[in-house]
């Protein structure tokens, strides 16, 4: 199954094509798509969470300057209206280095015209899907390595799988790994409050591929850890800083917090376009609030009393000190080990143990 996040359907909106997003709101009960041409269409799909996950927001950010370039053409914008909608486009969520990057990748080609821009989204979802296998690759190796164990037992948290990026995925697309080469035992699948991307999005990737997991709640992820049931954790990343912090799903900290605790690696799958070397440290990465009532409802009904408010931050920043392993198509670095590459691929990143 290669199931797409996102692609560029030619054939839609007479011809000028547009970007078909399968929409994750909906999933896993039935599979439905979101036909965008307009700015507004993108950024209410990003805010929603029908398109989501740092990569996947990126090549959404690349073909949405295509998507500006068109809807201008046809409502006459200037190009100081181009430009809002551009920066409207590119700040839609915070926390994701991805989105902006995406955007910035392809703008600066905005003179030389549509089919520049839209020839270097294309080329930039490729890459990304092709960093996300070889970060995976490295990422198997090493976790091979480190745990010396015949199959392994990893313990993921949220959705960073095919549908969180062009393809593929990142902390699933290291969990596909293993078990093509048949050296995975069992995922623990953080079911990952308030949204489920755990429950419906990694159960259903995985189900659909016959990869064997069991679905827990958040809480149970701490116990799983310390009891030895888990060889690891693999979790994906939005930002992650020049000292090797990491911001990704609110959970992500209590997770690296447990395995520090049981010595068991945590490691971050991420490619190297969710490394942000502009930020020296996790408290320089902003954390996206949400809405109260992703908290206080549950599929539509609410679970907490009418007027209590909510605190729904939807990132948390892991320190480096709890990263064992930032695995990147570059290699696999190790921060809470202090052990700084030094290398002109990861030319920019420090880490101090
Ligand atoms: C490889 S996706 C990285 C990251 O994005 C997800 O956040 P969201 O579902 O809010 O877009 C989650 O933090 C994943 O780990």
């Amino acid at each position: 199954m290669s199931v797409l996040a996102l692609d560029w359907d030619i054939e839609a909106a007479g011809g000028r094509g547009a970007l078909r997003l399968l929409d994750q709101t909906l999933l896993p009960a039935r599979t439905g798509y979101r036909v965008v041409t307009t700015v507004d269409a993108l950024v209410e799909a990003i805010v929603e969470l029908a398109v989501r996950g740092a990569p996947a927001l990126g090549v959404a950010g690349a073909f949405g300057v295509v998507l500006a370039l068109d809807e201008a053409e046809r409502e006459g914008w200037d190009a100081a209206r181009l430009d809002a909608e551009v920066d409207r486009l590119r700040s839609a969520r915070p926390t994701a280095v991805n989105l902006a990057w995406g955007v910035d990748q392809v703008r600066p080609l905005i003179p030389q015209g549509r089919e520049a821009v839209l020839a270097a989204a294309h080329a930039l979802a490729a890459a990304d899907e092709a960093a996300n296998r070889e970060l995976s690759a490295r990422a198997a190796d090493w976790l091979l390595e480190r745990t010396q164990r015949p199959r392994l037992r990893v313990l993921t948290h949220c959705n960073a799988g095919a549908l969180a990026t062009s393809a593929w995925g990142t902390a699933l697309g290291v969990v596909r790994e293993l078990h093509a080469r048949g050296r995975l035992e069992l995922v623990y699948v953080d079911e990952t409050r308030p949204l489920l991307q755990g429950a419906r999005l990694t159960a259903w990737e995985l189900r659909a591929e016959g990869i064997p997991h069991t679905v827990q709640v958040d809480g149970a992820a701490a116990s799983t850890v310390l009891r030895g049931l888990v060889d690891c954790a693999v979790v994906g990343a939005d930002r992650v800083a020049a000292n090797g912090d990491v911001a990704n799903k609110i959970g992500t900290l209590a997770v690296g917090l447990a395995c520090r605790e049981a010595g068991v690696p945590l490691l971050v799958a991420a490619p190297w376009s969710t490394v942000d070397l502009d930020v020296a440290d996790g408290d320089g990465i902003e954390i996206e609030q949400r809405p109260d009532h992703e908290v206080t409802t549950v599929g539509g009904v609410r679970v907490a009393p009418e007027g209590s408010p909510a605190f729904n931050p939807a990132f948390d920043v892991t320190p480096a000190r709890l990263v064992t392993a930032l695995a990147t198509e570059r290699g696999v670095l190790e921060p809470a080990a202090g052990r700084t590459p030094g290398t002109a691929e990861h030319e920019g990143m420090s880490f101090t143990s």
